[in-house]
Formats: C-alpha cells, structure tokens, sequence
C-alpha cells in the first residue's frame, strides 16, 4: 500500500465528513413522524417506512463506510462506493451505494475494458479504521496490443481480505466481489438463473449478494411480492443469516423446504430412502393429479331447486356439460367447484329470466349458495382434503392402482403402501417426503402465492416434487438456483441442470459456472478433486486462488493426539464426524478438556426443551460463535471453517444410502477447510482417494 501520508489523511477526513453527514441524515428522519400522515393506515405504514430507514442508516464504527473509490474519465469525478448511501447536505453523493449503476465498474472494470473509469481505489480497514489505500490505474499500457490481459492487478487488499481469518458466521463480500460474480449478482430479475459451482466458489455469496441487489434495484416489487432464501437446514440458515441484514436488507424471509411445506402437517416420521425418493419423482404429481380430479363424478340425476312456488330443474346432462366446461379451462381444483355453483346457478337464472323476472347478478350469488346447489355440486364436486387423500392414497391399493396406472409400476405401488397403517389421515406421522406430496395437493386445490424471487441454495439435493414446490412459489417470478452437482448427497438429487429447471417450471432459465475457489487451498483441493471421476465425471475442480496451498496432513494418531494442537490454531475450527460419532466424540472432547459447540444442537434443543444439556463443556453461545465446532457430517454443507479435522471417512461414506452418495458426502467435508485439513483414520481410505502417505 503507498504511504501517501497527505492522501491518507484526506481519505480520513472524507470518513470523518461521510459519518457526520450520516448522522445528519438519520436526525432528519428521526425528526419525522408518522403520526401526523392523513389516517391511521397511513400513519402505520410511514412509521414502518421510517423505522426501516433509520434502521439502514444506523452508523456501525465496526463497519466501513465506504471500501473503494472509482475516478470517473469524462468529468474527473470521484465516487466513494460502500454499503448504503450517504448524501451532503445538498443532495449530492459522498458515498453511493454499491448496487448502484454507477458502481458497476468498481466491481468490473479492466485495463481492457475500463468502462470509463481511470484508476480503482481500495481501501484497508482495520475495526472501522481507514488504514490504508491501493490505487489501480485503468489506462491499457499498449492499446493496440491484442489479446491484452481482460484480468485485473494484483490487490494485497483484496488478497488479504480472502485470507482473513474466518470467525463467527459467514459475512458479506461486498468490497471484494469478483467481475464473473458481479455478473451474476447484477442479471436481471426476470432472469431464472442456476449458478453451478464446485465448492468454495462463492456461489452462496453471490446468491446473497444478488438477492441484496434485486431488494434495492426492485424495491418496491420485491418487498410487497417477497423474497426467499431457501438452505438445506437450520444451522445453514443460521450461518448465514447476518450477511443480508449486514448489507442493510431485513425484507427476505429464510427457510428450509422442510419449514415451508411442513405448514400442511407437522414432519414427524422418516421413511426408507427408496420410499422418499419415489415420493420425490416428478411422476408423482401426475398421479396425484389424477387423484384429485378423479373425484370429479358425472352427473346422473337432476337438479331441483324450490324458489316460492317454482321449483326449477337442471338436467343431468347439462350439469355434465357445464363440468366439460370448467375442466376445459383447466382451473384449480377449489375454483371449479366454486364455477359448477355458479353454472348450475345461471342455468336456473336464466329459467327464471324467461318467466319475465329480472334478476341481477346478487341473485345469482344467491341461487349459486342454495342448499340444493351446493349440495348438487358437492355431490358430483366434491371438497377435496390432502391429508385424507393422501392416506387413501397409501391405504387404499385400488384408489392407488387406479391413479398411477401406466405411471408408476406394480411394485412401486406396493412401495408407497404404508406398512402400518395410522388408523386416520390425523395420527398419520408424516415425512417429509409426505409434506412435499401434500403440498403438491394444496396447490392443485387451490393456486399458490407465487414470491418475487426465490434464492435456493444446495440445490442439487432437491427432488423433483420439492423443486416443484418452489418452482409454484416462483410462478409468476424468479429464481436464483445454487449447488454442485458433485455435492449431491441424496439419493434423488438430480445430476442435471436442464432437469432442474424443468421441474422448477423455468425451461428457459440458463446456467452460469463459478470456477474460482475462494475456500479451499490447493493441496485440499488436489485431494478432494481425485473423488472428481467417480462422482461427477466432467466436473472440474475449483482453480484455487488463495495464496497458500494450505496444510493437508493424513494421520492414523488416535484423535485426542491430533486435538492436541486444536487451542492454539487461530480461527474457526471444525471437527467432522459422521453423524453416529457424535456422541462418542462428544465425550472424547470433554475428557481432554476442549470447549466446544454442536452444529445443529439449537435445532434438537428447540424440538425437546426437556433434553438435558450438553455435558459441561459445551459452549452455550450460537454455534458459529465458538472456536471449536463438532460438526455431523450430514451437516457440514455449505459451512467453512480455518481448520477441519475430518474424522473416519469410511465411516462418512458407510452411513450414506449409497457408495456413490457416500463418496460424494465425503468429498463435501473435505472442502470445507479454508487453510489446514486433517483427515484422520484407522480403517483404510476410500480407494477412490487413490494412494495416500499417512503420518
Ligand atoms: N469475491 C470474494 N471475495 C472474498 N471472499 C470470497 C469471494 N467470493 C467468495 N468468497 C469467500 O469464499 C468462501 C466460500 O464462499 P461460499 O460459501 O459462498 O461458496 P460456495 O460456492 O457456496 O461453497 P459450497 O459449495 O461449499 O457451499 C466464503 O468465505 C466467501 O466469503
């Protein structure tokens, strides 16, 4: 970094100056009130506008307030980009924000292609500090010269940024997003998006970064139409639930496929994982369908319907030609059985209105309301309940057969047979698998609320019927989808995008690689990647890009030997396990004295508030707060710690469904160390490791 001492300290004052003016700006909105809007409606909805604003312009010292600098060609302008906003007294900009247009080239500009800037600044921060700068200029040195570098300069900054320690939960990367990241995080939102990305490549950060940039690009929108982040479990979710609110956004919800469908009945059971990936095939939603719609009879009989001294008739065949009608137009299930109310009601009116009667459309509500219709209609269009459908569906072999005929074989048939039947569709102990279906039913019933975008990460996990059940929650929106297809670790994970996007209903969304790790360092990657061939042929490890090539080390030592060391090391620290280990590790850690938290722990202590509490040594505080983490295998995804020690792959691999899930299980808790792995071992080593020296 240049020791421009003048330049240093003007930088300084321009800090000072920025935080002062932020301060002027959150007195002048403390100073408004709602209170005096025209109504009370109003009033609520200023209050709320202007406790967010304040909320945005809360002044965190921890936090810089601005991270880079562009010079702009055309007017020798400067701008100073950071987190939010920050005006002079005159409205003009003293920092703008980086999802602003014209931060574009901040993130983006090259010596070949400089978008009409002429040096990028970055600047070094330490708790609030400003303590230094680096200047990139963006004048190519030969334009002429073809083929130049379309890459950017070296940045100790930025480099030492991605070799920060990592402490706590995941953060944002807002001063370091990289051009190929940019892109992603600026596509538009009519855009479906996959974004396909060995480990460690930032896609969870991009896809967090993006959903940031919609939120302010598309306000109005995307707060009054939502916005979801989907994780593949609790302690995810809780990993990552400071980086958007870092990045001054409240307004998007987070939670697990499990939370979101779990609102049509609570998940209590498990099941064999060929039940559930049966359940999940995207078969399923054609034979449910048909068991919806099979409950659609034909009419037989008249309808009579007394009204004073008349009692009006519809026949039988035009109560069939009226169920044609709504079947053609291919309604919801609830909807149409609301419309055969109506058409029987306008056959009567219209009757009536022959006799010389006139009668508006108020009457018509009313014949449609009469016992004699709704009990006509519910007769031949019947309401529809998913949970007693579905335990029909899994009691009843004749409903089954009838519905799956030429979709599902016999034997998958016998499959979704429950064993033991609950005695009703209420002390039935649904999976999860169950909810999705259940789901699946809600909406052929009645329409799903379609979200204004959906981030979902881990995406490759998801079965077709749960991709399904956000596609419906996107259908009139967006999705940003994330995951690896090496990192698919059940058994009805999908090993192609296309099919993603089908299933989400989003044909035309396209895919975009990442293929620059910031996570792991080359001597972890080298290992993880010999996994590569055997469980996503043709996907490429990610190209490291941290300096060191980290410390991989393969022992047999007995695992209190190797946690000796575990106190001193600086930064987070996981400890994989597989996930039957956990309580035999759990002991071993408290015998030779470690402190420690349990990944995911919160989530069982929440489920049973009667459970007694960890031995002793547990650290009480959130899980990501603690150095030394316990982590189940089944639970490492997504998560990144300094330091892992892996311990017994075999036994990570054995504890999967399948060898192929296993290894791919495996290959997921060796990329998740960011400077130092330790694989520790006494049965042999997955063969497809290949061979190994251990310590
Ligand atoms: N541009 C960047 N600058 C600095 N750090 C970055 C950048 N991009 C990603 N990172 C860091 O790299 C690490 C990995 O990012 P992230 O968890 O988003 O990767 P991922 O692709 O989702 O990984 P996985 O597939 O293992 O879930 C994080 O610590 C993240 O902050």
């Amino acid at each position: 970094m240049p020791a421009d001492v003048p330049e240093l300290a003007r930088e300084r004052e321009f800090l000072a100056e920025a935080r002062f003016q932020l301060g002027r700006m959150r007195e002048r909105v403390a100073a408004l009130d709602g209170r005096y809007a025209g109504d009370p409606v109003s009033a609520e909805v200023l209050e709320a506008a202007l406790a967010r604003r304040m909320e945005q312009l809360t002044d965190d010292p921890e936090i810089p307030l601005f991270f880079g600098r562009i010079d702009v060609e055309e007017n020798a302008e400067t701008f100073h980009i950071g987190r939010r906003h920050v005006s002079d007294p005159d409205g003009e900009p003293m920092v703008v924000d980086w999802r602003a247009p014209v931060s574009t080239p901040f993130y983006r500009a090259t010596p070949k292609e400089p978008m009409g800037i002429t040096a990028r600044r970055r600047y070094g921060f330490a708790r609030g500090h400003l303590t230094g700068f680096e200047d990139e200029p963006l004048v190519r040195a030969d334009p002429a010269a073809d083929g130049a570098d379309h890459t950017t300069a070296h940045s100790e900054i930025l480099e030492s940024e991605i070799e920060r320690p990592r402490t706590g939960p995941m953060r944002d990367i807002v001063a370091t997003i990289q051009p190929e990241q940019d892109v992603i995080v600026r596509m538009p939102l009519e855009r479906t998006l996959v974004v396909q990305g060995a480990p460690g490549t930032g896609k969870t950060a991009v896809g967090l970064h993006r959903a940031a940039y919609l939120l302010y690009a598309h306000r109005e929108q995307l707060t009054r139409r939502g916005v979801l982040v989907v994780g593949p479990n609790k302690s995810f979710l809780r990993y990552i639930r400071d980086v958007l609110p870092a990045l001054g956004e409240i307004h998007a919800t987070q939670a697990t496929i499990e939370e979101l469908v779990s609102t049509h009945a609570p998940v209590r059971g498990t099941e064999p994982a060929d039940v559930a990936t049966l359940k999940g095939d995207g078969r399923m939603a054609a034979v449910l369908r048909r068991a919806v719609w099979s409950h659609v009879a034909t009419p037989q009989e008249t309808l009579v319907l007394p009204r004073g001294s008349f009692r009006w008739r519809v026949p039988a065949y035009e109560a069939r030609e009226a169920i044609e009608q709504i079947r053609a137009r291919e309604v919801r299930y609830a909807l149409g059985g609301a419309q055969l109310r109506h058409a029987l009601a306008h056959r009567v009116l219209v009757q009536i209105e022959e006799t010389g009667d006139a009668l508006d459309d108020r009457a018509w509500d009313v014949l449609a309301r009469t016992k004699p219709v709704r009990d006509y209609a519910a007769a031949v269009w019947p309401a529809v309940d998913p949970r007693r459908l579905l335990f029909r569906l899994f009691t009843d072999a004749g409903l089954l057969a009838e519905c799956a005929e030429g979709i599902l074989s016999e034997s998958e048939r016998l499959l979704l047979a429950w064993d033991r039947p609950p005695r009703t569709a209420g002390s039935a102990r649904w999976t999860t698998a169950d909810a999705v279906l259940l789901d699946e039913l809600a909406d052929l019933l009645d329409r799903t609320e379609s979200l204004a975008h959906i981030v979902v990460d881990e995406a490759q996990d998801l079965s077709a019927m749960m991709l399904r059940a956000l596609g419906r929650r996107a259908a009139t929106g967006s999705l940003t989808v994330l995951g690896d297809l090496a990192q698919a670790t059940t058994p009805w994970a999908s090993s192609d995008w296309s099919d993603v996007l089908g299933h989400l209903a989003k044909p035309d969304g396209h895919v975009e690689q990442l293929t620059a790790g910031f996570r792991v360092p080359a001597s972890v990657i080298d290992l993880a990647a010999r996994l590569l061939p055997s469980i996503a042929p043709g996907l490429e490890p990610p190209t490291a890009v941290r300096r060191a090539r980290g410390r991989l080390t393969i022992t047999t030592a007995p695992l209190d030997d190797v946690l000796v060391g575990v106190p001193g090391l600086e930064g987070s620290v996981g400890l994989i396990v597989p996930d039957a280990a956990v309580p035999s590790v759990r002991r071993t850690l408290t015998a030779v004295g470690l402190t420690f938290a349990v990944v995911g722990e919160q989530d069982d202590e929440r489920s049973a508030p009667e459970a007694p509490g960890p031995d002793g040594h547990a650290d009480d505080s959130s899980e990501f707060d603690a150095h030394l983490d316990l982590v189940p295998a089944s639970l490492a995804k997504g998560l990144e710690f300094d330091h892992v020690v892996l311990h017994d792959p075999a036994g990570i691999v054995a504890a999967e469904p399948s060898h192929a899930t296993g290894l791919r299980r495996l290959y997921v808790c060796l990329t998740r160390a960011v400077t130092s792995l330790v694989v520790r071992h006494e049965d042999d080593l997955p063969a497809e490791l290949g061979p190994v020296a251990s310590a």
